[in-house]
Order: C-alpha cells, then structure tokens, then sequence
C-alpha cells in the first residue's frame, strides 16, 4: 500500500453535478461561461439539486420557497449576539449557527429523501442570512428580514445593507454566486460526503463543510488575497513585495491549483468584473496590482490565478468587509455541497480509505514505572 500525499489525481467517486475536463468547468454538463452570462443563482441551485434547468414556473415556485425560507429562529440570532463579536471570525460564527440551525429543525435526523431535500431548501436560505446577521450585529445593527419580492442576490445585499441594491451590485453578486456554486471534489465538498457517508444528516454535513472552506489553502484564500492587496498598497510595491514572498517560500494567496493547469475558467470571469467595478468605485488600484501579480506569477511558477484571486477585489468594489468573503463563499458553495450530499444518500457507501503505516514496528511493551 502507497500513500498518494493529498490524494492527488485519485478518483473518488462518481458524481452527476459538475465536471472539470481539460480545464473546463462544467454544471450537469452545462459549460460555466454560459451560466455566468445567463443564468441566476436560484435557476444554478435548482440545476445542481435537480440536475436539469428549471422552467418559468418551476424556476417561480423554486424561488418562492427559497424566499419563505429565508427567516432564522430568533434563538439564533440571540446567540450571535453573545459572541466576543470583536474577536470571533465570521465563518467560526457561521459553522455555529449552522450547526445551531439543525436544533430547531424537526426534521434534522430524518433521513427519508424528501425531508433531506427539504432540509437542503432550508439551509440553502437561511445561510444568508446567519451571514447578513452576525455582519450587522457586530456592527451595532439589528438583523434586517428579507424581503420577498427580492431574489436571493438582491436579498442577501439588502439583508447586509439594510437598503435596496443597485442593479449593478445585484447583478455582480450573482454572477459571483454563480461561479462559487459547485466544483467537482474540492475538500470542503469531499468534506460533507465523508461526513454524511456515515448517515450522519444534513446538518452536521454542511457544518463540517463549513469548516472546511474556512483554511486558507481553499475557500479562505479569498480574504487573504485582499490584505495582500491592502499591504501592498500601491501598484508599484506589487513586484518587489511578490518576489519577497516568493523568496521566504510563502505561497501567494489566489494563486495556483490542484486541478487546473492552464487556468481557472471562472477567473476571466472574476477578472473582467475586477475590472468594472473597482473603476466604476475608484479601486482600480487593486485591479492593476492584481494583473501585475498574476502575469508575474504566470512567468515566474507557471501558476494560474484561481476563483479566489479576483473575487476579493470585487467583494472589496461592492464595500464587503474583507472577513466575509469566505462566508459569501459558503453562501454559494452550500448549493454545491447540498446536491453531493443529496447524491451522496442516494447510493451511498462508507467512505473508509486506508493510510499507509510509515511509524515504528514491533515495539515491547513497558509498564509506566519502567519507561
Ligand atoms: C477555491 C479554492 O480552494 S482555490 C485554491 C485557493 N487556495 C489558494 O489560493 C492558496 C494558494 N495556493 C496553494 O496553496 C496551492 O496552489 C493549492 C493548495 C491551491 C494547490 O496545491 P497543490 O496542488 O497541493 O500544490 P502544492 O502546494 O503541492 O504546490 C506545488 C508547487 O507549486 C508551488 N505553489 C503552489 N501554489 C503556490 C502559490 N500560490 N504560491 C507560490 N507557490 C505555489 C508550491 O510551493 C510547490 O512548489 P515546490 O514543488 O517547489 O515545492
Ligand atoms: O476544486 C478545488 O480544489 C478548489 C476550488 O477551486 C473550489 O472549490 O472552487
């Protein structure tokens, strides 16, 4: 037995949610680029749960649920309050509440299909608003509802900013979300499979993914990429405080991929909105040291910029504090984990690997007085 270290180029399982074949990003088969110019996020999530697109009415009827679910248990918002709201990350404060979430619904431990589909409605609703939440209580701010002639975009910047969004806003918001949604086997989605390969629920599925996406090798790099940003300064300090790095060793946040060779297709995406939207609010400074670091890094390490490259500074043109990228992140990722999970219960098996044993062998055991 020989241990891959990471598990690289292993193949772990079946799946019918998404595909990344020669650097191509696909959701059931439908290439990303034309679901981040057409689509909304509730038409993507219907997509990865249904694996088909919605009709009109379908896609109406979806979002009203979604919309009539977005309310959280006042006991949850009672306990955000009592976190040290000054120290607590928010991601910390969103695996909480999750994980809180599961003790006020009824159905948390039922495991029939269709109270695990139902389940996955509710948490997919209610996240953003655990999000928006804990973003305005520590803050000073009470909790804004949502309202329900918004769409889940729309509403997640109102719940935040306590006003209605731009059209602009809205629409960056959601091509964002949609490019978050699935991604094949990363960890923080291979995460919530071990978990609910065992019959654990929803629940602590999605909570163990949260946790996942939280380290800075995955869904955290977002928010790291920005105080790169932010400490570098200005456009002229990006090359000298790259090559710094590089010479310490230290990865650059938003940089390379297990996957991906060439690039990540959603990084054009990301890129081009960059571009918009840190000129339209004055930013551009952050756009122009982020071409310059990934054209430097691409020369120097033959690295693509991932998702989480240009996405910080377009969380950053739309005024969202940089602690809540990650969890704008899980906001969209949670669709994807819901669909694996949901796969997952649908022809399950205990996801058991072996690990190759490198310790000491045939040691002699000596009682405690004798060591
Ligand atoms: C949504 C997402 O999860 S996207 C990924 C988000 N994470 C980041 O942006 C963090 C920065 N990037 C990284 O740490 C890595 O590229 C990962 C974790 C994404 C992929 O890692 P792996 O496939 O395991 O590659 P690994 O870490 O083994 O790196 C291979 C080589 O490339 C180098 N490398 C990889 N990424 C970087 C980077 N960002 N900066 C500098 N060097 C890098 C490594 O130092 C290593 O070099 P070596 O062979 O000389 O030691
Ligand atoms: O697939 C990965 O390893 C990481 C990633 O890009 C994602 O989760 O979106």
């Amino acid at each position: 037995m020989t241990a891959t270290k990471g598990l690289e180029g292993i193949v772990a399982t079946q799946s019918s949610i998404s595909s990344i074949i020669d650097d191509q990003l696909t959701y059931v088969g439908y290439d990303i680029d034309d679901l981040a110019e057409n689509s909304s996020f509730e038409e993507v999530i219907y997509l990865l749960w249904n694996l088909k697109l919605p009709t009109s009415d379908e896609l109406d009827s979806f979002k009203k649920e979604l919309v009539s679910s977005m309310e959280i248990p006042e006991e949850v918002i009672t306990h955000l309050k009592s976190y040290d709201l000054k120290t607590v990350h928010p991601m910390a404060a969103l695996r909480t509440a999750v994980s809180m979430l599961g003790l006020y619904d009824e159905e948390s431990d039922v495991m029939e299909e269709e109270a695990n589909k139902r389940k996955a409605l509710r948490l997919q609703a209610k996240i953003p608003t655990v999000v928006t939440a804990f973003a305005r209580i520590r803050n000073g701010q009470d909790p804004v509802s949502p309202k329900s002639d918004l769409g889940f975009a729309a509403n997640f910047l109102y719940m935040m900013n306590g006003k209605q969004p731009e059209d602009i806003e809205v629409e960056a918001f959601n091509k964002a979300l949609v490019l978050h949604a699935d991604h094949e086997l990363n960890a923080s989605t291979f995460t919530a499979r071990v978990c609910v390969a065992t019959l654990s629920d929803v629940y602590s599925g999605v909570t163990a993914a949260i946790g996942a996406l939280k380290g800075p090798l995955h869904g955290g790099a977002n928010e790291r990429v920005m105080k790169m940003l932010s400490e570098i300064g200005e456009v002229d300090n990006a090359i000298p405080y790259i090559k710094e790095r590089l010479e310490k060793k230290e990865k650059i946040m938003g940089m390379g991929h297990r996957v991906y060779r060439k690039g990540d297709p959603r990084a054009k995406h990301l890129r081009e909105m960059s571009k918009e939207l840190t000129k339209l609010t004055g930013h551009s400074k952050y756009y122009d040291m982020s071409i310059k670091i990934e054209d430097y890094i691409k020369e120097e390490k033959g690295l693509p910029a991932n998702v989480d490259f240009y996405s910080a500074s377009v969380y950053h043109s739309l005024g969202i504090d940089h602690d809540l990228f990650t969890p704008i992140f899980a906001v969209s990722r949670v669709s994807g984990w819901l669909a694996h999970i949901l796969e997952q219960f649908d022809n399950n098996r205990l996801i058991r690997p072996r690990a190759e044993y490198v310790g000491p062998k045939k040691q002699s055991y000596k009682p405690i007085d004798q060591r």
